[in-house]
């Protein structure tokens, strides 16, 4: 098997930072399957040294291939690629600029890190003819990030909307199967080692969001960065909230959303890139998405809608993205080429959300008495809202009122909320929650 047809036969040295739950996998496959490797990419593949934050502790790993010194590891004569899964900002930063800047390639994991300097990694990587990869930084095992640079790289993404946080829908899934509410279904999540004892980045969508900044980015062709994404998190979507949601047919999943806004008049083109729980139709390919899986679907001009569903997090589904990468970027090693690099050419702007058309689906208890509902409507009408979908349940003074819109500007949806929250108690708004996934 190890005796390729093709190649150079030198070998192809990997360094790999980080020995947690994604390290551990890469290194494992990496060993087990040598041979493999080897004839898939037509040279040995050796893993050079490991960082790991301490020594001394037994990882079932050659303890000489360990090391402490990570800054040392990536710049060694004999390693060709690191591997970045130690996760944050700081020390992976520095690690993979100076990796790149000694002609290395590299392979990451690192969401949060993509998601604010890809810029300046892409630079590095470009003028030291270097590749850059990440297929394991969103969406885990799930092909996201190759097939938007690669496999649509002559089509036309118009839009991007993914379940691309496992956590969160996890406790979504709960909450919708057992009507539980937020806090029991994130307290079972933790229990089942599916949320962290501080589950913030998860629950209050930054992950989410800077996995869409990253899949705006490759879609648009333009920089975008965890701060360019709107972004609301789960913690306030209630057991009511899936009460209503099935109501209307629905569900709430954690959406992350990446649209190209055309202006129909100038022709003029920005992009949306927002992170919110919104209802979705049963009947929508994204609400069959449960529990911890992720999704991700892509519609674009020539190819039409594309799904792209399966693990987006563990050890072993997130090894097996890195490990695709790996193969690639030790394949071009071997044949001295390069893989596609960063595309940002078309720096498209980004449209604040105040401008973004959204449908609201709104829970409001109101008096149930004369002159309420008109007046409830009479907000809408004065800021251009149009109302798609009105039920009332219930009698007197704590009578619950959905009200669904048609799409209009977010801003004046927003002020037709505040709006009926001033009206005092005759109203009261208990929630909102935007639809997605319907035309109108
Ligand atoms: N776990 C997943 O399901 C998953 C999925 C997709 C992407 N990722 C990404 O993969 C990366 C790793 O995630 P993980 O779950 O394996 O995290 P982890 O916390 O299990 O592992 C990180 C490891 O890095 C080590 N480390 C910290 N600082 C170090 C240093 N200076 N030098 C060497 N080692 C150091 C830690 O001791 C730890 O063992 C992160 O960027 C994460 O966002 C993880
Ligand atoms: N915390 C992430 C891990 C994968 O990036 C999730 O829940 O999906
Ligand atoms: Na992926």
């Amino acid at each position: 098997m190890a005796n390729s047809s093709f190649g150079t036969n030198r070998p192809i040295g990997v360094a790999v930072l980080g020995l947690g739950n994604v390290g551990s996998e890469v290194v494992r496959i990496l060993l087990e399957h040598a041979d493999e490797l080897h004839a898939r990419v037509g040279a040995p593949v050796v893993l050079r040294g490991v960082a790991v934050r301490r020594t001394g502790v037994e990882r079932g790993i050659a303890a000489d291939l360990l090391t402490t010194d990570a800054a040392a590891l990536v710049v060694r004569d004999d390693v060709d690629i690191v591997v970045e899964v130690i996760g944050g900002i700081e020390p992976p930063r520095a690690l993979i600029l100076s990796a790149l800047n000694a002609g290395k390639s590299v392979v990451t994991a690192n969401k949060a890190l993509l998601a604010d300097y890809t810029g300046e990694l892409a630079e590095a990587a470009e003028r030291n003819r270097a590749d850059l990869y990440f297929e394991a930084s969103v969406a885990g095992a799930i092909p996201v990030i190759r097939p938007l640079m690669q496999s649509l790289a002559g089509d036309r993404v118009n839009r991007v909307v993914g379940i691309v946080n496992g956590t969160t829908n996890f406790i979504l899934s709960a909450m919708e199967e057992t009507d539980a509410d937020y806090q029991v279904a994130l307290s079972q999540a933790q229990q089942l080692g599916y949320a962290e004892a501080d589950p913030t980045a998860d629950v209050e969508g930054y992950d989410a969001a800077a996995k869409a900044a990253i899949l705006a980015s490759l879609a648009f062709h333009t920089r975008v960065t965890a701060a360019d994404v709107y972004r609301e998190g789960i913690t306030g979507v209630s057991a009511e909230d899936f009460e209503t949601a099935a109501a209307f047919d629905c569900t709430v999943k954690l959406l992350a959303m990446c649209e190209r806004l055309v202006d129909p008049a100038s022709g003029n083109e920005r992009i949306s890139v927002r992170v919110y729980p919104a209802l979705i139709p049963r009947k929508h390919p994204l609400a069959a998405v449960s529990g911890a899986f992720n999704a991700v679907v892509v519609e674009a001009e020539a190819a039409g809608r594309l799904m792209f569903y399966g693990q987006g997090a563990g050890g072993a589904p997130t090894a097996s993205a890195v490990l695709g990468d790996l193969v690639m970027a030790a394949r071009n090693k071997v044949y001295e080429g390069r893989g596609p690099g960063e595309s940002a050419y078309a720096q498209l702007p980004i449209a604040p959300i105040g401008d973004t058309l959204v449908r609201y689906h709104m829970n409001l208890q109101v008096d149930d008495r004369p002159g309420v509902l008109a007046g409830v409507a009479n907000e809408f009408a004065k800021r251009d809202v149009s109302i798609s979908a009105v039920r009332q349940e219930g009698t007197g003074k704590r009578a619950r009122l959905v009200v669904v819109t048609h799409r209009a500007p977010e801003s004046a949806l927003a002020d037709t909320v505040q709006a009926l929250n001033e009206q005092g108690f005759d109203v009261i708004v208990r929630s909102v929650l935007r639809l997605e996934g319907t035309e109108e």
